[in-house]
């Protein structure tokens, strides 16, 4: 491997565990202005797992999202990514690392507007040099049910396709980590379900770790587990979870 071992942790590493947060702090600007997103989170996550994070508006659960996913810097504390510290990566290697090694799924979809379905879906495996699996590109397609949208552009079609295109492109590098931040936000109940319907095919079928921010407790009880944050603290964890048990915890956490 290419990292340096200043950047891995060896000590910090269970066998299943493919991502790690460890006493996570962030904090925004500095002063009487500063806002601490993160106070001191630890959470661990583990291989061909499907995690939840949820709470209350402006409880950090985007910061933390971003954190574990090497898109934002951390004020202190350490981010595994299997034995690698992310906090401690070059902008290179890090770059390197999110391209090779991580998915993302985003809220607005994120596709380039000029290239077909299947050109987008083709895109990260291609910036890292590798050429797609065709069996595991065709069995993506054909579970997210896109066969007949390769040719199309985003413009063409609906949000729930262009969400299952975003979808597919992610994890067609097969990632150790797939994170998806409110990936149903922008959905229809209906395509909602569907895309999340695949996610959770993935953690069954092809054994993906996926790690996911949502407001919705519907969506949540999709995840093997639900980890809830409020003001910056990790304060709960709720494993099988169920709509009305995430609702439980939710409205006790909102008082
Ligand atoms: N780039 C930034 N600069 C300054 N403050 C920020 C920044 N990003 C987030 N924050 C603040 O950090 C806190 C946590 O924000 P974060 O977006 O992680 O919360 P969230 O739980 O994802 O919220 P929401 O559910 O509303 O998306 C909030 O008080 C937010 O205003």
């Amino acid at each position: 491997m290419a990292f340096t071992s200043a950047a891995t942790a060896p000590g910090l590493v269970h066998e299943d565990q493919v991502a790690a947060a460890i006493d996570l702090v962030r904090t925004y600007g500095s002063g009487e202005g500063a806002v601490a997103a993160l106070r001191g989170v630890s959470a661990s996550f583990t291989r061909g797992q499907f995690t939840a994070i949820m709470g209350p508006s402006g409880s950090g659960k985007s910061t933390l999202l971003h954190c574990l996913a090497g898109l934002d810097t951390v004020t202190s504390g350490r981010v595994l990514i299997g034995e690698v510290d992310l906090t401690r990566l070059s902008r290179t290697r890090l770059t390197k690392l999110r391209r090779d090694r991580l998915g993302f799924v985003f809220q607005s979809f994120n596709l380039l507007p000029m290239l077909t379905a299947e050109e987008n879906i083709r895109l990260t495996g291609r910036l890292a040099g590798r050429r797609a699996d065709p069996e595991w590109f065709g069995t993506l397609v054909d579970a997210l049910g896109l066969r007949e949208r390769l040719g199309h552009r985003p413009a063409e079609m609906s949000g729930g396709q262009q969400q299952r295109v975003a979808v597919a492109r992610a994890l067609l590098t097969r990632p150790e980590v797939l994170f998806a931040d409110e990936p149903t936000g922008n959905l229809d109940s209906r395509s909602g379900a569907e895309v999340l319907g695949f996610l959770r095919t993935a953690v069954d079928a092809y054994r993906q770790t996926v790690i996911m921010v949502t407001h919705d407790p519907a969506a949540a009880a999709h995840a093997d587990r639900v980890l809830f944050l409020a003001d910056g603290h990790l304060v709960d964890e709720l494993a099988a979870p169920t709509t009305e048990a995430v609702h439980a915890v939710m409205r006790r956490m909102e008082g």
